[in-house]
């Protein structure tokens, strides 16, 4: 997702120590679309670039003095994701060429027609928009093993014995608080196991009513029920040969255990509307932050099944009990939003290091996702800093939500992800900010997973 608009509006800078023809160089590209600024020194666009998101800057070979080529290398490093196209006079193609082995995207020579240019910026964005995309796939696939890394003794233990785990067919239990990670190692056991050719499945147990829960799981025969117009094979014989991922088992409801725990024992199962026994290869690995030997007390879940699911249970740690990894993990975070915004590049500045050391991190993995996320949305340097980050009750850092108002220039999502955060911040409880949003506990759950809120 980025927060700069999609071509043919896309954002553009020139440089140039001409007037004249950086303004035909806007006339012609604001005629298609797109909204340009300019700059007549190195210096002044180069600061532009640090500080405003542009998908394409066109780059003059010579600027009052001040070479272009040589300036291309410190531009790709404040604005990572922007494609530079190089502007040089004929007899200077030599030096072109030159720049596209350094990193620019393209060149034009002088002068060029108003198509010419116009091609070279649409192959750009063109370009930009596949970028784009493809992150998007990349994100949807199960994260690769290897980006899980770390130097906390409290986490390596746990990333050692998962890793002994995967190469089994036993069924795992993760537990931990909320955002510490559970989904992200389900997912790299996956792809650890010899399973990994094979699908994973994930079922979000609290996302369903005990009814759609059934159906998601198992599958439905055509006709089965009020509004089953098409028969569904379900998410266990999706997950056949592969790993079926149970995310919140504690909320799976206490009526639908008694066919889990014989699916989980037999891989024997039954679709809603259909006598047939069907049987799924599956490895289980399940998830909860709840306490399920409390719930096996209190009668709200079996403990023949807690037995089944939890061959190997695996304890994620809080992330203020794994600091030695918020360095990395953050500027990891940076990394990638600074790039699918389209951002200059941006750093963690040593005092907003300190004040995320001293921080608890409450919500573990995610909040740290969110509060870096935030801040490299609102700074508009290249150094993040304390203020920010807005940790825990702190005021949000001037300007904040300034991005996501009404009427900013800004996708649906993304408005729609702060205002779910800012009616979950202010309700009590999360079907009171369910009843303020009008829609129910279970779209409220999808949207926070899908939001990471
Ligand atoms: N090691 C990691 N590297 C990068 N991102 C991570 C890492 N661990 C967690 N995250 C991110 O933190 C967020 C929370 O992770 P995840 O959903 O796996 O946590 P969880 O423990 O399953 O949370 P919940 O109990 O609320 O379902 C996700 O957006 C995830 O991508």
């Amino acid at each position: 997702m980025s927060n700069l608009p999609a071509a043919p509006q896309g954002r553009i800078l020139a440089i140039d120590d001409d007037p004249g023809l950086l303004q035909n160089f806007a006339l012609c590209l604001e005629d298609a679309g797109y909204r340009v600024n300019t700059a007549t020194r190195l210096q002044e666009g180069m600061k532009l670039a640090a500080s405003q998101p542009f998908h394409v800057c066109l780059l003059d070979r010579d600027i009052a003095g001040d070479s272009g080529l040589d300036a291309l290398p410190r531009l790709r490093e404040l604005a990572p994701g922007l494609r530079v196209i190089m502007v040089t006079a004929h007899s200077h193609v030599e030096d072109a060429v030159r720049a596209i082995a350094e990193g620019a995207a393209d060149y034009l020579v002088k002068p060029c027609s108003p198509a010419q240019l116009r091609i070279a910026v649409a192959r750009q964005l063109d370009t930009l928009d596949l970028l784009s995309r493809l992150e998007t796939l990349e994100r949807q696939q199960p994260r690769q093993a290897s980006t899980l890394q770390s130097n906390s003794p409290a986490m390596s233990e746990v990333l050692a014995v998962a890793r002994q785990v995967a190469r089994t067919d036993a069924n795992v239990l993760l537990l931990g608080e909320s955002g510490t990670g559970k989904g992200v190692l389900a997912n790299a056991i996956h792809g650890w196991s010899p399973r990994a050719s094979r699908p994973l499945a994930t079922v979000n147990c609290p996302s369903l009513s005990a009814e759609l829960l059934e159906s998601e799981l198992f599958g439905h025969a055509k006709g089965s029920f009020t509004g089953a117009t098409q028969s569904t094979q379900g998410r266990a014989s999706h997950a056949d040969g592969g790993t079926l991922f149970l995310d919140e088992v504690g909320d799976f409801p206490l009526a639908l255990q008694p066919k889990l725990l014989r699916f989980v024992q037999d891989k024997e199962y039954e679709r809603i509307g259909e006598p047939d026994t069907r049987r799924a290869d599956v490895r289980i690995i399940s998830a909860t932050n709840r306490d399920l030997e409390a719930m096996v007390r209190d009668n709200s879940f079996r403990l023949d099944l807690l037995y089944r699911l939890n061959v190997i249970s695996l304890v994620l740690p809080p992330l203020r009990d794994r600091r030695e990894d918020l360095a990395a993990l953050a500027n990891g975070f940076v990394r990638r939003y600074a790039n699918s915004y389209h951002l200059p590049a941006r750093h963690l500045s040593e005092q907003a290091l300190l004040r995320m050391q001293a921080y608890a991190w409450p919500g573990n993995v995610r909040e740290l996702q969110n509060v870096i996320e935030r801040a490299v949305i609102l700074c508009t340097g290249e150094q993040i800093g304390p203020e920010h980050l807005a940790l825990g009750g702190e005021p949000a850092p001037a300007g904040a939500g300034s991005g996501v108002g009404v009427g900013a220039p800004v996708s649906l999502e993304t408005l729609e992800r702060a205002h779910i955060e800012a009616v979950m911040a202010h309700a009590e409880t999360l079907e009171a900010a369910a009843r303020t949003l009008g829609i129910d506990g279970s779209t409220l759950y999808r949207k926070r997973k899908a939001y990471g809120l």
